[in-house]
Formats: C-alpha cells, structure tokens, sequence
C-alpha cells in the first residue's frame, strides 16, 4: 500500500510539511504547485529534501486550463506545459495533473479535447513524464470523471491517463461503480478526500471543508472499493483543502491523514475479499462493551473532597490497592478508581502535576483486549505501558485524548480479575446505602474544537462505533460543538465529544484551566430518577440549580402536566423527549477545574444526550462561578 498526501492538506512551511509527512509514515508526497513556488529553493533542492524523508515525489500539480483552448491559448498552454515538464525532470517526478479547464474562452467536445491531450502526450513522451487527466466537479465542459476517462481512452496514448479524485465524484453524486470499468492500469493516480455534507457551492465546498476520508459524510469507502476492483495499485494519496487543516499541527494532521488511509484500505480488505489488496493486517473493528472503570488522578489533600463528592452520590470506598495508593470506589456496576501515588514517578503523577484533579484514565470491555491493542497500535496509537510489581496485570492501553489513558479489559482471568487479585476489599458499608446509580451511562471529553476530528477519527477507527449528527450548543462565551460516539450494534459505549473555540466558553475554561484534561463530565444511569433525586438529597449531595423559567418553557414545549414540572422543578431535575422515549438529568456542582457528574434516566429508546438543555445547564454553572471564573465556595 503506497500512501501519500499532497502538501496543500498540511499546516507549516514547506521543510515542517515534508518532515511531518514522512514522519507519519507515508511513502509519497504530491507536491502542490503554490507551496513549490512560494518556497525559496530550486527543485532539485527540494528533490533532495524529498529524498532525504525517504519520500516519492508522486504527483507535480496542479496544471489548469489546458484543453480546448482556441488559439493563440493553445499554443501557450502547450509552452507552458513544457516548461513544467521540464521542472519535474528536476523535481525527479514523472506524472503531472491536469485539472479540467474552468475557463470562459475554452472549447467543449470530447474529441477536441481528446486530440489536445493526444498531442501533449506526444511532447510528455519526449520529456520521459505522463499527463494525469482530473475532472473538477466544477469543470466548465469536463466536470464528470466518466467524460474524463472517454477523453482519455480517446487520447489513446501511453502517456496520458486519469486521474480520479473521491471529492469530485462524490461530491456530485456519481456513482462511483462507474469506475470499475476502468483499466486499472490507466489510473495514474487516485486522490482521496472526505467532507461533511453541507448543501453548498461545489468549488467552495471542495477549497475549504474537505477532510480525511472517515472524518466526513462521503461514501469513499464504495469509491475505494471500485478503486480497487481495476487492479489500480498505485498510489492513494490524500488531497484535503481545509480552512481549519491550514492552521493546525502538521504532525497531528499527518498522522490524522496516515491513519485515515490505513482505515479505509483496512475495511476495503474486508468488503472486497476476493481483491488482492496489500494493507497492513489487523483485528476488525473493536467492538465496545462498555466503560469498566474511570481513574482519577489526585493529590492526599484533595482526595477527601473528591471522595465526600462520590459519598454524596452514593458510591462506597469498597477496596484499596494491595502495593498503591489507590482506592476504589464502586455502586451499582460504576468502579471508579482515585489515585493518589503522586510522590512517585507514575504517569498518574505526572498527569496530577500538569492537569490538576483530573479523570486520566479510563478502561473499556471488549471481548478481546490483545486484539483490541492490536488494532489501534495498527492505527498509529500510542501505546502505554508502565512497569508492574509481582502479582500486577499488565493491562493493554494506548494514550488518547489529552494523553489520557484508555485501557481495555476483558473476561481473561487476569484482567477481569483485578479488582479481587490486586484490591483488598474495605467494609464500610454501613456509611454507604448507595442512590440507586447502575452503571456509567456515558463518559464526556472536552477538546479544542480543532483537535475533534483526529478524535472522532481515533475512536471510530478502533472501535466500531457510528457518530451521531453535530450539534450546536451555545455558551454565552461561544459555540461548542458536540459530538456522540456510540458502540453499534446496541450503543453499551457511549462518549460524547465537545469540541470549545473560544476559552470564554465553560468548556474552553476547562480545557484552558486544566491544561488539555478531557473528561470534563461523568454520565451515571439510574433506573428511577426521582428516587435517586431523593436519597442524593440525604447525602448532602448539591445538585445544580436550574432557572425557574426552564422549567416553565419545558411545561410549555412538551405540554406537561403541572404537578410533574413541580416535580422535575423541586428535584432540579433537567427533562428531554424523542420520538422513542425520555430523558432525565441532574448535575453536580462543579468540581476542581470544571469537571461534574450528571447522573440520567434514559425512558423507552431515548437516543440524545439532551443538547436542548446544555445551555440551561451552563448558565446555572455560570452562576455559580465568581467574577475570576473560578468556583463560589
Ligand atoms: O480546487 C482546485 O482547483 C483543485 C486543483 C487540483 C485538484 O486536484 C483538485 O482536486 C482541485
Ligand atoms: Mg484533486
């Protein structure tokens, strides 16, 4: 599998771009005209600089406006390709593109077009270089890669073939089968871009929103598979215009890009068995069953109040660790786990040092954790490891969002029995009735909205999972975007992620005041919301208070009954209905740098997280926030 990525999908200056590129591991880069011009070198010190990170120069481009020209156009069109054939000799790359002609004064038909490219074949020959024929969706005769490829067959020349490109086709709806009766041998290159589905213009659309294949709406998985079907085993190299990519990490979009592809050629492998296709080998997509625990990382001093917090919820510390400092906290099937080992050179320290109190860690059930690591390893993710005493698992783990710890367990002996070989049980029970809290409904992450999709990437890619639609939630100091991540076929695993613009935002207060921490809320089911309300309310747990004048529009919105918004209202419960059930939440305060609990009902087969309510819920955090931002004691 030959991968590469044209240098106008990555961030920096041209020597960052190459070296985060062949960083990620790909094999080729496209070098885009602009970033070749505006780069004070000759090109063959930028073929050097190619050849130094082990790269293939794949592709020179782009060349605009060649075919149909009526002349004296034509005759310059033809100078100015040769020119260009002349710096690829240097550049050492031997195909060009050639995007179709968006120009007012060219000429359309097939043959004329078709002759144009036969000739320029001829002089391509000569120079010992290939034309590469695209057609742009907004093309001003050749808009359609079918019209390209009958321009191409007819050009009948050895030099000249197409070049196809995932975001033209699919972008205007081609069916992309169309491209199985394609030799595979006359695909010059195949470029790749995904993007959200917005109901737009389609040059804008293509010059700013394009993404990774698997961040966005489009189908380049049955783009690939007919790809693949031709026997095209060339390059696929990613082009992604992107307003937000241009300002981003090179490294993270590199390995965004890298991980992307080795994706989509893993689940092309899997849909297309009987095509021989050379991507890396690796388990299918990681089923998630659940969230088996939730570690925070804490200092002795705040460790009481975290755990006065979990009391009021009703948890019990019910074991501690045989050789650390660290207790466990459990109700129902919820573990969560405070770890206090700061004096030592564990990442649980070093997490507390750079973040504060924070959730570091998490561990997911899967059926098969060896795999599971397998996979996301396969995928480019970090993995972590720390060293064990005797008598201590050693639990598969890669690092996440925020450098966070994600581990995955399953029903081994020696991981599902951790909690009894390396926890001595604690009996104080008797201080702990519990609230009637079964399991974690859903674990929510905070990141800079511009780091979302190498997330949702991250986490659809390892684990097999569908996104749900995003979602605006407006913070009176901005815009959060929010995202849910659900296991399919039945959602056990669910995580919502928040992506903040601004740090005037709660959630950018968050991430700003605890120094790139994710989890900034724990979602926990109950059975009976207004049962839990009540025995949180023994235990001096302070629930979020919320605007009497949300209760009196959700009266009016859902045309409730009076006696049950009283009730809702007095229990500072929160309330959501679809078209297949309800939802109930109540928040915590906030704790340390932002982070809360919510504690939910899902009713019938309520899909949502509540968006409706999140801004009810911010501004009743707000309000409790003093004027520097920090917490009202
Ligand atoms: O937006 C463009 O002009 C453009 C140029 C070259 C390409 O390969 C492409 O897909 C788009
Ligand atoms: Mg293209």
């Amino acid at each position: 599998m030959k991968t590469s990525i044209a240098t106008v999908s990555i961030s920096g200056e041209f020597p960052e771009k190459l070296a985060a590129i062949a960083k990620a591991g790909f094999t080729g880069v496209e070098i885009f005209e602009n970033d070749f011009l505006t780069y004070d070198a000759s090109p063959r010190e930028v073929a050097r600089m190619a050849a130094d990170h082990g790269l293939d120069i794949t592709l020179f481009q782009p060349f605009r406006d060649f075919e149909g020209m009526p002349e004296p156009h034509r005759a310059r069109a033809f100078d100015r390709a040769q020119r260009k054939f002349d710096i690829m000799g240097e550049l050492g790359t031997d195909l060009i593109l050639i995007c179709s002609n968006v120009s007012p004064i060219s000429l359309g038909g097939i043959d004329r077009a078709a002759a144009d490219f036969h000739e320029l074949g001829e002089l391509a020959a000569r120079h010992g270089v290939r034309v590469g024929y695209e057609a742009l969706a907004w093309g001003r005769h050749v808009s359609d890669h079918r019209d390209a490829w009958e321009v191409v067959r007819r050009a009948d020349h050895a030099n000249v073939g197409i070049i196809l490109d995932s975001f033209h086709t699919l972008s205007r709806k081609i069916d992309p089968n169309s491209i199985r009766s394609i030799p595979g041998d006359k695909i010059f290159i195949v470029q790749l871009a995904d993007a959200p589905l917005f109901d737009m213009d389609l040059l804008y659309w293509s010059r700013h929103f394009r993404n990774m294949p698997g961040e966005g709406d489009l189908p380049v998985v049955d783009f690939m598979r007919a790809v693949a079907a031709t026997g095209y085993n060339g390059p696929l190299s990613l082009e992604i215009f992107n307003d937000q990519f241009r300002g981003g990490s090179a490294r993270a979009l590199a390995e965004d890009g890298h991980r992307s592809l080795v994706y989509i050629m893993d689940q092309v492998r899997r849909l297309e068995p009987d095509i021989a296709i050379t991507a890396p080998d690796m388990p299918d997509r990681i089923h998630a069953q659940g969230v088996e625990f939730v570690e925070f990382t804490t200092a002795a001093e705040d460790k009481d109040d975290l755990g006065a917090l979990l009391s009021t919820l009703g948890f019990s510390r019910s074991a501690r660790h045989r050789n650390r400092d660290v207790d466990l906290y459990t109700q129902g099937d919820i573990r969560i786990v405070i770890n206090t080992d700061t004096e030592s050179d564990s990442f649980a320290s070093a997490s507390y040092s750079v973040h504060g109190t924070n959730a570091y860690a998490f561990g997911i059930k899967v059926e098969n954790a060896a795999d599971a690591l397998k996979r996301a390893a396969a995928l480019g993710a970090p993995t972590f490891a720390e060293p064990r005493q005797p008598g201590e698992a050693a639990v598969p783990a890669i690092q996440g969002v925020g450098n966070g710890v994600v581990y995955f367990l399953d029903d081994t002996p020696a991981l599902s029995g951790i909690w009894d070989n390396e926890f001595v049980a604690i009996d104080e029970k008797s201080e702990a009735a519990g609230a009637g809290l079964t399991r974690i409904d859903h674990l929510a992450q905070t990141t800079r909205y511009d780091e979302m999709l190498t997330w949702l990437l991250f986490y659809t890619s390892i684990f097999s999972t569908r996104r749900t639609p995003m979602v605006d939630v407006v913070d009176p100091g901005g815009l959060v975007r929010s995202q849910a991540i659900e296991s399919v076929p039945e959602p056990a695993f669910r995580l919502t992620m928040n992506g903040a613009d601004s740090r005037k935002t709660f959630a950018g207060k968050f991430l700003a005041e605890g120094f790139g921490t994710s989890i900034q809320h724990i979602a926990l089911a109950t059975d009976d919301i207004f049962a839990t309300a009540k025995q949180l309310e023994a235990r001096g747990f302070q629930a979020l208070p919320i605007s009497r004048n949300y209760y009196d529009d959700l009266e009016a919105r859902f045309g409730l009954e009076p006696e049950f918004s009283d009730a809702l209202r007095e229990a500072s419960i929160l309330y959501d209905r679809d078209d297949n059930g309800e939802y109930f939440q109540i928040y915590s305060r906030t704790f340390g740098e932002g982070f809360f609990f919510e504690v939910v009902e899902r009713r019938g087969a309520y899909a949502g997280y509540g968006a409706l309510n999140a801004p009810f819920r911010i501004a009743a955090q707000r309000r409790l926030l003093r004027p520097d931002g920090m917490p009202k004691s």
